[in-house]
Parts: C-alpha cells; sequence; structure tokens
C-alpha cells in the first residue's frame, strides 16, 4: 500500500471531484459518512456524551458532517468550532449551517481568550481540528486546548491526522498534538504515521477507501510503500519440485565469540528455517561443541584462536555471508574482516558488531560489496550515518549513505524501514514481545537464507523482515509478548510463510 505525501492527496481531492463529476461538498460528505459509519458501529447509540472539536479548514467541515449525523442519530453531541482563523472553507460553511439547520444552533465558538471546554473521563472526543492541511505550528491557544484535550483522559478519535502531526514534517512541540486513541484517515496513509518520533500520536490506525480516483493512486509516485501480507505474498517465490539442497543455496554465518557463540545459533536456525539448503557457521573453536550439540543440521568451521575470530578462512563458495552477530570488535577480528571483505564479493549481510566494525573504521565500507545489507538498530544506525535532528533527516541521512556505499539500509524499530537510494519500504508485522535478546541475530539468519536461495537482496530484505515480524508475532500469540524469545521467532518462520497464504486482511486495510 502507498504512503502519499499532503500534496498528492490534495491533487487527489482535486482529480477526483474532476474526474467523477461531484462537488467538494459531495466529496466530503461521503468520507464523513463513513466516519460517521465506523463511530456508529461501535457506538450503537450508546448515551455518551460526544465532544467534537472542528477547526475551520475541511478536517473542521468533516467534523460537522459527522456531528450532524450523530445528531440525525439520536446521539448527546456539543461540537465545538476552534475558530483560529477568519478564513473559513466553503466545504466547511456549507456544513456550518447545515449543522444549524438541523440543531437550531449554531455549534460552539471557541477563541483564544475563552475558557476551555469542560471535557471528561468517559466523553468520546472527536478530533477535526486540522487535517492534512496543517503546515507549520499550532496558534499558542489552539496549542493549549489541544494539552487540555489530551489532559483529559477522553477516548480520542481523529479523523484523518491527530491535530498537530504533519503528514510530511516532524514535530516541534510535542505537547501540541492530540494523542489520539484510534484514528481514521482517509485513502492512504500518511508518513508521520510510521516514524518512532510522530508513530506514537496515530493510536490504533484505520485507513477508509473514500473512492479517490483509483488511476492518480496507482500512478502516483509513492514516498513509501507499506508491506502487508498482499505485498509481501507478491514477493514469495514458490519451491519447485525437482530441485535439490544445492538448489537452495549455502548461508556461511560468520561471528560469535566466547559466551556469544548463542547467537550464531540463532542466527542459523533461522536461515535452516527459513529455507536454506545448506548452513555453515564459522566460529571460535569455543563454539564447536556447543553448535554441534545445539544445531545438528548445520556444518561448522572453526577459527584457530578459541574465543575470537582471528582468520577467516574457508574453503567453500557461499551464496551469501551473514557476518557480526556476536563477534565483538577486537584488533584480530577486525583485520580478519577486512581481509574477508578483500576477498568476498557477494552481497552480505552484516549485523551487530558488524556494524559497530565499520563505525569505527569508515574506510571498510569501500569494501563491502554492492547489494549488501546491513540491519542497524537506531543506535547501531547513529554511529554508522551520524546524529539526525529528526526522523525526516535521518531518512535522508539514510538514503545517502546507501546511495554512496551502494548498500540495503535496513533501520529496526516499531516499524523496520528497508531503505535504498531510491525507495523506501515499511514493515507492518512485529510488535513488542520481538524486543528481545537475539531477535535481530534471527532477522539476520532469516535474510541470509533468503539471499542464498537466489532472492535480490531488496526483495530478500522486504520479504524477510515482513516473515520476521510475522513469526514474532505468530510467537507471541502463542507465548505472550513477555513469554517470546529469539528462538521461538525463529522456529515460527515457516508458520509465517504458510501465513502468507492465509486470507485475512492485513491490520491496515
Ligand atoms: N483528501 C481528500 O480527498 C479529502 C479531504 N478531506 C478533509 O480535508 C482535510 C484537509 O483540509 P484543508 O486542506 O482545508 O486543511 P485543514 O487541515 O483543515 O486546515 C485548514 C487550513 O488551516 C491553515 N493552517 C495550516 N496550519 C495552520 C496553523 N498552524 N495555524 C492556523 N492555520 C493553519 C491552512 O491554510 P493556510 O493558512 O495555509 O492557507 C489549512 O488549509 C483533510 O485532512 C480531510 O479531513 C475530506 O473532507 C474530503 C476528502
Ligand atoms: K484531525
Amino acid at each position: 500500500m502507498k504512503i502519499l505525501s499532503a500534496k498528492q492527496i490534495k491533487q487527489a481531492d482535486k482529480l477526483t471531484i474532476e474526474k467523477q463529476g461531484i462537488s467538494s461538498t459531495e466529496l466530503m460528505e461521503r468520507a464523513a459518512t463513513l466516519v460517521f459509519d465506523e463511530i456508529h458501529k461501535r457506538l450503537q447509540a450508546a448515551p455518551i456524551p460526544v465532544k467534537i472539536f472542528c477547526g475551520i479548514g475541511n478536517n473542521g467541515g468533516d467534523g460537522l458532517v459527522v456531528g450532524r449525523q450523530l445528531i440525525e442519530a439520536g446521539y448527546d453531541v456539543t461540537i465545538y468550532i476552534v475558530n483560529y482563523s477568519d478564513q473559513r472553507s466553503p466545504d466547511f460553511l456549507v456544513n456550518y449551517d447545515r449543522v444549524k439547520n438541523l440543531s437550531k444552533n449554531w455549534p460552539v465558538l471557541l477563541k483564544a481568550d475563552d475558557d476551555l471546554p469542560q471535557i471528561k473521563y468517559g466523553d468520546f472526543v472527536v478530533d477535526a481540528i486540522f487535517g492534512v492541511g496543517l503546515n507549520r505550528p499550532l496558534p499558542g491557544w489552539v496549542a493549549g486546548l489541544v494539552k487540555h484535550i489530551n489532559a483529559s483522559g477522553a477516548f480520542m478519535l481523529a479523523i484523518d491526522m491527530p491535530s498537530g502531526l504533519m503528514a510530511d514534517a516532524a514535530v516541534e512541540n510535542m505537547e501540541s498534538v492530540i494523542r489520539a486513541s484510534y484514528t481514521i484517515s482517509f485513502q492512504v496513509p500518511k508518513m508521520a504515521f510510521y516514524l518512532p518520533g510522530t508513530a506514537p500520536f496515530v493510536g490504533d490506525l484505520q485507513i477508509l477507501d473514500i473512492g479517490l480516483d483509483p488511476e492518480f493512486i496507482k500512478d502516483a509516485p509513492a514516498a513509501a510503500e507499506l508491506i502487508g501480507k498482499a505485498e509481501a505474498r507478491a514477493l514469495y517465490k514458490p519451491r519447485q519440485r525437482f530441485t535439490h539442497k544445492g538448489t537452495y543455496g549455502h548461508a556461511l554465518i560468520i561471528g560469535g565469540s566466547y559466551g556469544k557463540i548463542g547467537s550464531v545459533c540463532l542466527t542459523a536456525t533461522a536461515a535452516l528455517r527459513a529455507g536454506a539448503g545448506l548452513v555453515t557457521v564459522y566460529a571460535p573453536k569455543c563454539g564447536y561443541d556447543i553448535l554441534q550439540t545445539a544445531l545438528p543440521e548445520a556444518m561448522v568451521i572453526t577459527d584457530l584462536h578459541n574465543e575470537i575470530l582471528t582468520n577467516i578462512e574457508f574453503d567453500l563458495d557461499p551464496d551469501v555471508i551473514a557476518f557480526g552477530v556476536g563477534v565483538g570488535t577486537k584488533e584480530e577480528t577486525v583485520e580478519a574482516f577486512e581481509q574477508l571483505l578483500k576477498k568476498y564479493k557477494k552481497p552480505m549481510v552484516i549485523d551487530a558488531d558488524g556494524l559497530n566494525i565499520f563505525s569505527k573504521n569508515g574506510d571498510l565500507l569501500e569494501l563491502l560489496p554492492e547489494g549488501s545489507i546491513l540491519t542497524p538498530h537506531p543506535k547501531e544506525l547513529e554511529r554508522l550515518i551520524g546524529p539526525w535532528k529528526d526522523d525526516f533527516e535521518k531518512l535522508d541521512k539514510a538514503r545517502a549513505f546507501t546511495k554512496k556505499h551502494k548498500v540495503i539500509l535496513l533501520i529496526k524499530g516499531t516499524y523496520t524501514f528497508t531503505v535504498t537510494p531510491n525507495d523506501l519500504f515499511i514493515n507492518t508485522t512485529g510488535n513488542p514481545g520481538m524486543a528481545t535478546a537475539g531477535s535481530g541475530d534471527v532477522l539476520t539468519g532469516v535474510l541470509s537464507a533468503l539471499v542464498a536461495q537466489g532472492y535480490e537482496p531488496l526483495r530478500a530484505t522486504i520479504l524477510g523482515v515482513y516473515l520476521h515480524g510475522k513469526a514474532g508475532d505468530i510467537a507471541a500469540e502463542r507465548f505472550s509478548y513477555e513469554g517470546v524469545v529469539a528462538g521461538d521467532i525463529a522456529k515460527n518462520t515457516g508458520a509465517a510463510i504458510f501465513d502468507l497464504f492465509e486470507t485475512q486482511k492485513t491490520n491496515y486495510s
């Protein structure tokens, strides 16, 4: 599913009106009626006080339509107009009159010096102050009102966007954004819904198809692509009969050190579970018995050193190398990694200490094979690309990094981002249970297995991240968030592949 910018959404709005021969008032009625339907479906005419805060633009217009329909359905509704400007939009005005005609009263007007209205825990608040039109910080008194609404503890439903959030820019003042319990957004998701600095304001998210021109949306260049089940399924390559283990590639997992052999165990387990034909682990000598006992399906080669890696030499031709989990950053290991980079030319998967080695030895990045996949969490990313002032700058810097080094950067988080010079993919699977030791080691294994099986690195990354998250979701259903350990994620990779073909809706559609 595509993420479009506020500007593109406005264009789609305009084009839809032209092509469908409808007025903007009718489009507003259509969109807001769908919001009313969602509210009515859930509230079932319950006698809960509904307080709707409307701006004076089209987001406010939506709020007025919802308000009118709730009044008609018999709800206890109070509509407040947050009168931050005299530039009321034409569709706001049409619906302002319609509310007056129905209820015989004008909505309550809120201005800069007015007292703040009472909002109680248990009220149902609809936020229609600003939508995608917000393009600068809120006026001070509106920011105060937002703070007051947030402090009420009421359930808050945001229409299109939580007010205070901009679709394509960072938030400067966290206190002046509605902390929505639930956001119903129109047609396409917005970038701010997925970035760590702004996503927490959105609450649960529902995207409603309001019938904007499908051709425009199909042709519009996406700011980013959201990866749900349908997108992941399209990337999956089914196995053919008359194949053998050689068909599915050989993954070489290089890593581990004394006390951290578990990391390579997890990576190798995940690589096997994600379908690599053969898996070999290259580890310090101390890992030999552990690996051979824990993982009979994997082969093991050992370093000359007992506790760390010092000379990475092997007599095989792997289809992919994963380097970095549990490996440490000792000088001898860095030296061994450099020698490896000098001779190995196929894409690699680099994680954990592999990334830390690059952070401290930037020149080694020049040796990294084109198309390699780097999998930093935010701290590792900062060490690689330097600090950023907000999520948008972070993405710009990440993009520049992938361009300079011809690599794929995967930024781990609640929503994991796959960054390339020209594209951005946002994963939708995963859960807080995956914030557990070794979860990243498992991801490295899944990615390596897919590359080994002949998936192009970008395809492997997008699909691998999706499957890893889904495996975590399946594990959490069984064990709870708290109870998930990384090994459960690895073991459920196969179940995640099965799930690609289950036909339930994804969580955002
Ligand atoms: N997409 C679709 O197809 C459909 C969209 N619909 C709805 O329309 C919504 C977008 O409506 P909108 O364009 O009127 O903008 P909205 O967010 O109401 O803001 C109003 C105006 O406020 C201004 N302004 C900005 N920042 C400001 C600030 N800090 N302080 C003061 N003023 C500020 C700015 O005007 P400016 O001053 O920049 O000229 C802006 O235009 C969208 O979210 C959805 O709910 C549906 O109805 C139908 C289908
Ligand atoms: K809003």
